[in-house]
């Protein structure tokens, strides 16, 4: 299994993170837990203001907070410098009951609500990612009656296809997302904003999807969104400040996944940022970036604990967990691809091929298919790798399961950030 961040496998073949063995885990704190390595979160920070502050452009790096949030979390991307994308009233209410800096938080969503809107311009929210016509009406009346100017980015669809699941591609002409650039529809509404007198236009954004590997597609956006700004120029002066290219930067699952460094990536893109806008003769804007997979998923564990197996002779093996796709459910919904080992007996040699499943009431309740294991033993834990982002954050009640728990770990010590739900908190609230 590949080890990411500070995962090591100790002497007597335990797996430990932050300093701290799954074992200690689990015994302390309970199976299923998310475990994150948060010197590996706050270094995935710091790599990309690295990469980007050598690019010499000015720029904004954002945590796509759908990716995975919590108070602790909100508040190491403050410490870190990172600003923070929602997505919704909710994720909103997270960040600022942890003390997030509402000035460092944009709004993202196709289909903000008119209450979000206003808790947002309640709470002084930088900025407003406006994704559809409808939007531009509301937010500009909203504003005006908060008696504010909202700060506001168009979400383009650039047309271009990003070379990933098509369940998470978001650039595509035909999406929910944006406003087209084929159409007319991105000109229109960049139009009506710039006619809205309680908004103010910093730029562009668009998001071409999740998991990419290579800038190819967000090379082939920038080109048109470079080119469209050079044509909006012309037709109603409008220089963007502001350009944000999204998150989607790909991570290790499994060894089939290849994604180029983040470095180069970055490097890459501001090249061709410089060389659309100087052909275009366009002011260099600030490039503004919403990462969240790469931020945090290789620093995100779960352990399970080993219950039921079972063998089909000539079939399959099956090796049931304590949780399942009610806390992982990226495999069943993408049939994603991840590495599982046995966090206790690390050092063992794989004996057979198991397929890890949950325990809740679904075939499609999988983990991990067809993997290399030891054979697994009722009481073993079983570690899942890269489960950061998209896990907690997806996890559902489906079978009254309870949310499991989620704990940082840090030079050998481990607190909990997110408590594990209790039998109360399923019926709390109803009648
Ligand atoms: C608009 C937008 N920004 C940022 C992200 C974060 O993407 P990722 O987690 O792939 O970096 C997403 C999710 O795909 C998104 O839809
Ligand atoms: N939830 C998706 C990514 C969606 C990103 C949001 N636009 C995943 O797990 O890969």
């Amino acid at each position: 299994m590949h080890l990411p961040g500070t995962a090591r496998v100790t002497p007597s073949g335990e797996l430990a993170i932050g300093g701290v063995t799954a074992a200690a885990l689990a015994e302390r704190f309970g199976t299923p837990l998310f475990v994150y390595d948060e010197a590996l979160i706050r270094e995935q920070c710091r790599r990309f203001h690295r990469a980007l502050q050598a690019t010499g452009l000015d720029y904004q790096v954002s945590y796509a907070s759908k990716a995975f949030l919590c108070r602790a979390l909100a508040r190491l991307m403050a410490e870190e410098g990172m600003g923070l994308d929602v997505v919704s009233g909710g994720e909103l209410y997270t960040a600022l009951s942890a003390g997030f800096n509402p000035a460092h938080i944009h709004l993202h969503g196709n289909n903000k609500l008119d209450t979000e809107l206003r808790q947002a311009l309640d709470a002084g929210v930088g900025c407003y990612v406006v994704d559809s016509l409808d939007e531009i009406a509301r937010l500009n009346t909203l504003a005006g009656e908060a008696g504010t100017q909202a700060r506001c980015l168009l979400r383009v669809t650039p047309g271009v296809e990003a070379h990933t699941h098509s369940f998470i591609q978001t650039g595509a002409e035909d999406s929910k997302f944006g406003l087209n650039l084929g159409n007319g529809q991105a000109a229109q509404g960049l139009r009506a904003m710039l006619d809205a007198p309680h908004l103010d236009v910093l730029g562009i954004h668009f998001h071409i999807g999740s998991q990419i590997f290579s800038t190819e597609g967000t090379l082939a956006a920038l080109a048109r969104v470079l080119e469209w700004l050079a044509q909006q120029r012309a037709d109603y002066g409008f220089t963007a400040q502001v350009l944000n290219v999204g998150g989607g930067f790909g991570i290790r699952y499994t060894d089939a996944d290849q994604p180029q460094p983040l470095e180069d990536a970055l490097a890459e893109i501001a090249a061709a940022l410089r060389a659309g806008t100087a052909e275009h003769d366009l002011p260099l804007p600030q490039l503004w970036l919403e990462p969240g997979r790469s931020v945090v998923g290789e620093a995100g564990w779960t352990l399970y604990r080993v219950g039921t197996v079972k063998a089909i002779a000539g079939v399959r093996n099956y090796v049931s967990v304590d949780g399942g796709m009610s806390d992982h459910i990226r495999t069943a919904l993408y049939g994603a691809e991840y590495e599982v080992a046995l966090a206790n007996r690390m050092d063992e040699a794989a004996a057979d091929s198991y397929t890890v499943v949950g325990k809740l009431c679904e075939s499609g309740d999988v983990v991990a298919r067809d993997k290399p294991l030891p054979h697994p033993q009722p009481g073993d834990l079983l570690a899942v790798s890269c489960t950061g982002a998209y896990h907690y954050a997806m996890s559902s009640r489906y079978n009254a399961m309870l949310r499991p728990a989620v704990v940082f770990v840090q030079d050998g010590q481990a607190r909990e950030v997110v408590r594990r739900e209790t039998l109360e908190d399923l019926v709390r609230g109803q009648e």
